[in-house]
């Protein structure tokens, strides 16, 4: 399913926190949203979920406008802080997303299995969420949020605080969901994942400064660094 933002603004109080926002993701592409802390990328994945109002602007995913119910079903969601429940095992957390998600009951387990075996997890399946290690909750989070198979799957910095040997696995696991047709936003301050992602949206102060092929987005630049766009957005910022 393609996602399509037109001139999409946000405002908390009297500050604007995202500005006329507009791009559209093709179906079946990986997006990265760029940029500095503050910048805007939480903001606007919420925005596209659902769990905020846009103030103007419209989002839509395929033909329908969001928010809607039935398509918020087909939304998978992994948030920058990992949302599990510490008391239960992984099996557990997971059987609890199962059943919010309304996943049949005959399938269930074997989905679990699943994802389970997908983020290498399978051993620990037991264990509870609290004695596991920081990239273990990553991909326990990573698992719930695709759990029911979505069309579209949102990530809130992945990898954050994730070794880089875990972290290839966790974007082969990103490239595996793609090809089997999966939209996926992803939002990410490691700048080395772009060369992973088909589009690059940056945002700079709310602002969408770029937004294009990431072969494109790295031609813009001398050094074949992503980094240097924004580089040239504060200093144009600062000359204004
Ligand atoms: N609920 C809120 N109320 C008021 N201001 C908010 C709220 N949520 C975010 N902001 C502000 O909106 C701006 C954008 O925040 P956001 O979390 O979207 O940025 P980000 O690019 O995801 O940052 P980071 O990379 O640090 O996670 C920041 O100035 C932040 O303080």
């Amino acid at each position: 399913m393609d996602i399509q933002l037109s001139h999409v603004n946000k405002r908390f109080g009297d500050t604007a926190v995202i500005k006329d926002v507009s791009f559209t993701v093709a179906a079946g592409e990986i997006c990265c949203l760029l940029g500095p802390s503050g910048s805007g990328k939480t903001t606007l994945i919420r925005l596209m979920i659902g769990a905020l109002p846009a103030d103007s602007g419209t989002i839509q995913f395929g033909d329908t406008e969001m928010p809607n119910m039935a398509i918020l079903k087909r939304l998978g969601f992994m948030p920058q802080n990992d949302a599990l429940y510490e008391d239960l095992s992984a099996q557990g957390n997971l059987a609890f997303f199962g059943g919010l998600y309304h996943l049949p009951k005959r399938t269930r387990e074997a989905r679990i299995a699943e994802v389970l075996d997908m983020v290498e997890l399978t051993d620990h399946k037991r264990k509870l969420v609290k004695d596991f290690s920081g990239g273990m909750k990553k991909r326990l989070s990573l698992a719930i949020a695709i759990l029911h198979e979505p069309d579209i799957l949102f990530l809130d910095e992945p990898t954050a605080g994730i070794d880089p040997v875990l972290r290839r696995k966790i974007w082969a696991q990103f490239q595996s969901l793609k090809a089997q047709g999966t939209t996926i936003i992803v939002s990410t301050h490691v700048m080395d994942e772009v060369v992973e992602c088909d589009k690059g949206a940056l945002l700079y102060n709310g602002r969408l400064i770029e937004y294009d092929t990431v072969d494109r987005l790295l031609a813009k630049t001398d050094s074949g660094r992503i980094e240097d766009l924004f580089f040239a957005a504060s200093e144009s910022e600062a000359r204004s």
